[in-house]
């Protein structure tokens, strides 16, 4: 056996000899040889191979030393696809695979279009070196190449050109008369240390060279030149370079409810540039370790997910989506958001230190894109460096089209039936939409339509293939689907003494709640339940003293609070309620307890209200607004310091609702209670 004892999961999987009949050093070795690699992993790979050498085959070292060695030989150091920057093809991908999303799609053509103009524009190189044969030949070799060059006899002259030209490399001599390279390496390192140089000396050295590395020189070249090694190593330095620049920038980050379509656009995005697609997801994140990885001096060390799914897919450049970003554990052992900070920072991730490899890995050719239901979870500094890109629920017209283009025919194909055999009713599609699902994506309705489909296909085997096609109307969603799953709660509900209809922002989208407000025997203590955050709190405090402190005006007793407790609800504890936005539902609750008049239930409430009754602005009016129509509400009462947003929606979203504003708390009175319920003290 080849590894034996401790190892001896391992032991099992290597074999003594490899097909080739080579011992498995051996092929190691081969391998090695043949390797492509940077320098520096290289230089570490041997190393490595050296101390295996002299290794007992018995000891766990020596496992551990030959999968450490194979991982890095197995990694795309230096691979990378080559980007398809065709804006009118990647259109076109977004396009045939999304309805709608015309702000999205719009963004990520703008973000294709910049990295486009980036990747073209022309990259100039400085060619520094006293002896003018030596400086011409290097301009006549790149210039062929397609950069543009200049020449400069030694430091100085190089320094004028820098001050007046942009260039984006420089190339140069190391002994030269006035300011020779070193002295040049300083300058430039202080002027402009965003331009990398590569020295180029016949007094090659290894002191010299280390002495150049050590001052910050990108690489270094012995003389003669060897003209292939220099367009090499220029191309590679200044490809580096390209890559940070249009990796700068914001990273985008995808928000909004589930099922909106982040992560298939994350996809799309990578089939219209022809790139690899990775998706991991970050939710429940509990160690540094899990992103990084173990120092290999643990027992059973692996390296973090970012390079195991590099080593996957071969590719260093994939589109990688870091999914659910917000839900990163509370319990994250370390700072979370400096170390995603370091993965996504263009500035920082040339140099990604994975604790397994030791040696940094560069991901900076990484197009990464986060996504995130819940900005707000997302620590400041992290949410300062994306840009974030929002993705709205839908409406039911855009989920029945959605449906009808997209879900349907993917769905069907994956049952093995054709439009000839299965045909879908609008009105049933609109069924399964408002009975079986209650979600601003399309996740669940996606999950239904399968569970339609496969039942047909059942059908379709048990009958024969006779009564084609079959209908899926009405009647037929409830025959295979079962009962309704859900109602439009408000629509359904009978007007109570107590309880209003409220309209919440959740992760999941917008969300209807109902609010209950009771009364008891007690000492003026307010009773506050269901999942309720600080903030909902304080809003439940300021709309009861309002209430106590205008009790005249709205016909209740002033002493209502003497020898009493009031309790206030929140049914549906599994959605976290939080922010100001009930304010005016808990007072409609209220209101309606204290006067003993039932609130209509399909009249829905947001906003923030103040001591003094004055109704603030909330955010989600969309989601909201569709959540209230899924609930079959009638009416939605919003502050009038939103009117701009509301005027903004689509008339879809507008469509089956009606829409007042409000400006203060009594003007909620008549819709909420009806007319001339109560009279208001003037
Ligand atoms: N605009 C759209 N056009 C066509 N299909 C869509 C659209 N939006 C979403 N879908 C489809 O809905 C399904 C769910 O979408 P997806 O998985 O991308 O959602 P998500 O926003 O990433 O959800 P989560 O936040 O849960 O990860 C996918 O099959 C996707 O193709």
């Amino acid at each position: 056996m080849f590894f034996r004892k401790k190892t001896e999961s391992v032991t099992e999987q290597q074999p003594q000899q490899t097909s080739s009949g080579l011992s498995p050093l051996d092929s190691l070795r081969a391998k090695i040889e043949i390797a492509q690699l940077p320098q520096e992993v290289l230089d570490v790979i041997k190393n490595e191979f050296a101390k295996l050498e002299k290794t007992d085959t018995s000891v766990a070292e020596y496992g551990l030393g030959f999968n450490y060695i194979e991982l890095l030989l197995s990694l795309p150091w230096l691979e990378s696809s080559r980007d398809r920057l065709d804006l009118i093809r990647a259109q076109s991908i977004l396009d045939t695979r999304h309805f709608g999303l015309t702000q999205v799609k719009q963004r990520i053509l703008e973000f294709l279009a910049a990295k486009t103009l980036c990747s073209k524009a022309r990259q100039t190189v400085l060619i520094v070196d006293d002896e003018e044969i030596a400086r011409t030949n290097m301009i006549h070799i790149l210039t062929k190449d397609g950069y543009i060059c200049h020449g400069a006899g030694n430091g100085a002259e190089a320094m004028t050109i820098l001050s007046e030209e942009e260039v984006d490399l420089v190339v140069t001599d190391l002994k030269m008369e006035q300011m020779d390279g070193l002295e040049l390496l300083e300058r430039v390192n202080q002027i402009r240390p965003d331009i990398p140089v590569i020295m180029v000396t016949g007094f090659a050295t290894v002191g010299s060279a280390v002495d150049a590395l050590k001052k910050g020189a990108a690489h270094y070249l012995g003389k003669p030149v060897n003209f292939d090694e220099l367009r090499r190593t220029v191309k590679e330095v200044l490809e580096k370079k390209l890559f940070v620049r249009m990796g700068k920038g914001p990273i985008l980050c995808f928000t909004g409810p589930p099922g909106t379509g982040k992560t298939s656009v994350g996809r799309a995005i990578a089939e219209a540039l022809q790139r690899r697609f990775i998706r991991i997801s970050l939710a429940g994140l509990r160690d540094e370790a899990e992103l990084r990885g173990h120092r290999r001096t643990y027992v059973g060390a692996l390296p973090g997910r970012i390079i195991t799914e590099l080593k996957r897919v071969g590719m260093n450049n994939p589109v990688f989506m870091l999914d659910e970003i917000d839900k990163i554990g509370q319990d994250f052992c370390g700072d979370a958001a400096s170390v995603l900070l370091e993965v996504l920072d263009p500035e920082q991730n040339v140099h990604f230190n994975d604790h397994y490899l030791e040696v940094p890995f560069d991901l900076s050719r990484i197009m990464f894109i986060a996504t995130a239901n819940d900005l707000s979870k997302l620590p400041g500094p992290l949410l300062d460096r994306m840009e974030c890109l929002e993705f709205t629920g839908y409406t039911e017209r855009e989920k029945v089209h959605i449906a009808q283009q997209f879900i349907l025919p993917r769905q069907l194909k994956l049952t093995g039936l054709t439009k000839d055999m299965v045909q879908f009713s609008q009105e049933g599609l609109v069924r399964v939409i408002n009975d079986y699902t209650r979600e601003s994506g399309l996740r669940h309705l996606e999950r239904k339509i399968a569970d339609i489909c496969r039942k047909i296909a059942l059908l379709h085997l048990k009958t024969n293939g006779k009564n084609l096609p079959i209908l899926v109307d009405v009647p037929m969603v409830s025959q295979l689907l079962g009962p309704r799953e859900f109602q439009r709660e408000a629509a359904e509900v009978e007007p109570q003494i107590g309880v209003a209809t409220g309209m919440v922002w959740a992760t999941t989208g917008g969300e209807i709640i109902s609010v209950e407000a009771a009364l008891m025997p007690g000492s003026g203590t307010l009773i506050l339940t269901g999942s309720l955050g600080e903030v909902l709190r304080e809003s439940a405090q300021t709309a009861l003293s309002f209430l106590r402190s205008q009790a005249g005006v709205f016909d209740v007793s002033p002493v209502f609070f003497k020898d009493t407790d009031i309790h206030i609800h929140f049914p549906a504890g599994a959605i976290t309620k939080d922010g100001p936005s009930a304010g005016i539902t808990i007072f409609a609750a209220l209101l309606s307890l204290l006067t003993q008049k039932p609130a209509r239930r399909d009249v829905a409430l947001t906003g923030e209200m103040t001591l003094t009754g004055r109704i603030l602005p909330v955010k989600g009016i969309r989601e909201k607004i569709l959540a209230a129509k899924r609930a079959g509400v009638q009416l939605v009462l919003l502050p009038s310091a939103n009117q701009e947003e509301v005027e903004s929606l689509d008339t879809d979203v507008l469509e089956g609702i009606r829409i007042q504003l409000v400006t203060n708390a009594d003007e909620i009175v008549e819709p909420v209670f009806g007319r001339q319920t109560f009279i208001l003290a003037s």
